[in-house]
């Protein structure tokens, strides 16, 4: 998966932008400046250069409207780049729109196909697997009623469910998972790692260090549109948010560490 000097500029046609003279760059939101043609444009995606390969985790951080959903949306094809290019290899599982690929009239069950195909999964794939989504949403009866009888949390549960039963080899994942309660989430997160274990690429947009922490092993810090910097987690947050953040991350991956250690280490071992 490759971007070179790539960029996206989305154009406003209707903007009232008589008092625009020159670019403006506020502190949260991409640049907005003018395009040849004088309309004017925002810079979603200023000059993105990566190279991600096998077994890459990389978590996105940047304030708000810095260029992180829409660096998803290009990785995942939904956008082409207006200058440069992007290319990318591999069945990619965009989990960024929790809704999208959802019907509201159909029923639960009836999504859970549906939306797994959306995902690239085969319809034979899903009915095997749609007794266990069921259970883990715990939706019960609801599993038959339309799904615009459901609220937010509950579609939520039903999307999450489907989308941790997938073999992806890119995982292009966004934080829209706040609307679940916290026992929920606590078991969903459980499935997201294994899901993220099973990936072969992720990239994870979140403002959440901690699950950055859990789930990424680097880190991108884009802002105002560009790549500001891609290192350690740890290295990347303490320059983001400062150093209180950054000892957080590391007590976060330190408990991780420690937690894989106990894992292993009970794990029984085979006698010769
Ligand atoms: N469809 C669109 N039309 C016009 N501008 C857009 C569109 N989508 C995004 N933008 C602009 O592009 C910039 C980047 O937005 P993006 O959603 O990628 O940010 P983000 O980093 O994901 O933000 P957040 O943390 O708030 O979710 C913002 O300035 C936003 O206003």
């Amino acid at each position: 998966m490759e971007t070179r000097e790539a960029w996206v500029e989305f154009p406003i046609f209707d903007a009232k932008s008589r008092s625009l003279k020159k670019a403006f760059l506020g502190k949260a939101g991409g640049a907005i400046g003018r395009n040849q043609s004088d309309v004017v444009v925002v810079e979603a995606l200023r000059n993105i250069t990566l190279s991600l390969r096998e077994g890459d985790r990389v978590g996105l951080v940047g304030h708000n409207g810095a260029g992180k959903s829409t660096l998803l949306r290009l990785l995942s094809g939904i956008y082409e780049p207006s200058r440069g290019s992007a290319i990318v290899n591999g069945r990619v599982a965009p989990v960024f729109d929790l809704g999208v690929g959802m019907d509201p009239e159909i029923s639960g069950y009836e999504n859970i196909i549906i939306r797994g195909l959306f995902l690239g999964q085969t319809r034979k794939q899903m009915l095997a697997k749609v007794d266990e989504i069921a259970d883990f949403t715990e939706l019960g009866d609801y599993l038959d009623m339309p799904l615009r009888t459901y609220s937010t949390g509950m579609r939520v549960r039903l999307a999450m469910g489907v989308v941790t039963s997938i073999d992806p080899e890119i995982l292009l994942l966004d934080e829209g998972i706040g609307a679940v309660d916290a026992e929920f989430m606590r078991k969903a997160r459980l499935r997201l790692q294994s899901l993220v274990q099973r990936s072969g690429i992720l990239v994870f947009a979140s403002h959440s260090n901690e699950f950055l922490a859990q789930l990424c092993d680097t880190a991108m810090w884009i802002d105002h549109g560009e790549i500001r910097m891609h290192a350690g987690i740890e290295e990347v947050v303490t320059a983001y948010e400062g150093p209180e953040a950054g000892a957080h991350v590391a007590a976060v991956l330190a408990e991780s560490a420690a937690d894989a250690a106990v894992g292993s280490g009970a794990e029984p071992s085979i006698p010769t």
